[in-house]
């Protein structure tokens, strides 16, 4: 992911898959629950995917397999060639809390991924990357500011920062504005669609809103409830860059019907 790239619609962007999932099951034995089947997923390079499904049905758990965070019982799981076999640089991570650390400035907690990983010296080489990101993402001015001055939304922006200094291959997203107002949800949402087009990033989000899903994607995965598996992925066909206004179109309301009827009767459980 590099910060020059051109922002494209995804139909411009090659088709090369970037991140792939094989054959994912996932178990916890302790408590005899089996959590996914069967989950095959490719991400490509540039595109926005996300994944919707009804409470406990594993998207969370999906999200960790994909991070690192955990292993499958079964499957392959590859990034860029690579299998993920535990927690990578090239991969960015953003949940529902923004958790920038209080006793540090905005700026100091976006170069913070940086100095715990190749220290000091190699954090104030990334001062101009971070300052580049506080503007792209509408936070230039805020730099000394401390997290306890920012909106939840300037956090979840500065969030973003900290997600893209590492400039990460993928960005895995588990539900990063469900703590704020509908209103602000939504402007983050395009602004995070103008931060992804910019970026070039392949993103995975997990939702539980079928309006933000069609709104972000080029492509929403339906899971059945648990052991959660893929029943049917959805293109979207919608221009991009998207716009709040997209959402009052019969395409839209096409989209959101079409995916609230497979999740009404249970996602075919
Ligand atoms: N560490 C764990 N040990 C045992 N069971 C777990 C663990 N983590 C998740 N589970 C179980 O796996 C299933 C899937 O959980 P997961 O959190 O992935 O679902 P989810 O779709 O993200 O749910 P929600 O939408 O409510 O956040 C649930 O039944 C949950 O209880």
């Amino acid at each position: 992911m590099t910060l020059s790239a051109q922002a494209t619609a995804p139909a411009g962007h090659s088709p090369r898959p970037v991140y792939q999932l094989h054959g994912v099951n996932k178990s916890y034995a302790q408590r005899n629950v089996v959590a996914l089947s069967n989950v095959n997923l490719t991400l490509h390079q540039g595109s926005f995917s996300s994944v919707i499904g009804s409470s406990g049905c594993g998207k969370s758990t999906l999200l960790k397999i994909m991070a690192g965070l955990q292993s499958p019982s079964e499957g392959s799981v590859m990034l860029d060639g690579k299998p993920v076999l535990g927690p990578r640089e090239d991969i960015g991570m953003m949940f529902q809390q923004a958790t920038l650390l209080p006793w540090l400035t905005t700026l100091e907690n976006i170069l913070l991924p940086i100095e715990i990983r190749s220290g000091r010296h190699s954090a104030r080489a990334a001062l101009d990357k971070a300052h580049t990101l506080l503007e792209l993402v509408g936070l230039k001015g805020f730099e000394a500011v401390y997290p306890g001055e920012l909106s939840g939304g300037m956090a979840q922006r500065a969030a973003i920062c900290r997600m893209l200094i590492g400039e990460p291959k993928v960005i895995l997203l588990d539900e990063p504005f469900s703590a704020l107002d509908e209103i602000n949800r939504d402007f983050m949402n395009m602004e995070l669609q103008r931060i992804c087009l910019q970026a070039n990033a392949t993103a995975f989000l997990v939702t539980h809103s079928i309006a933000e899903a069609v709104i972000l994607s080029d492509v929403v995965h339906v899971m059945s409830p648990r052991p959660g598996r893929f029943v049917e992925a959805f293109e979207i066909d919608l221009l991009r860059p998207r716009t709040l206004d997209m959402m009052t179109t019969p395409e839209f309301g096409a989209y959101v019907h079409r995916i609230r009827d497979l999740l009404g009767k249970g996602a075919l459980s």
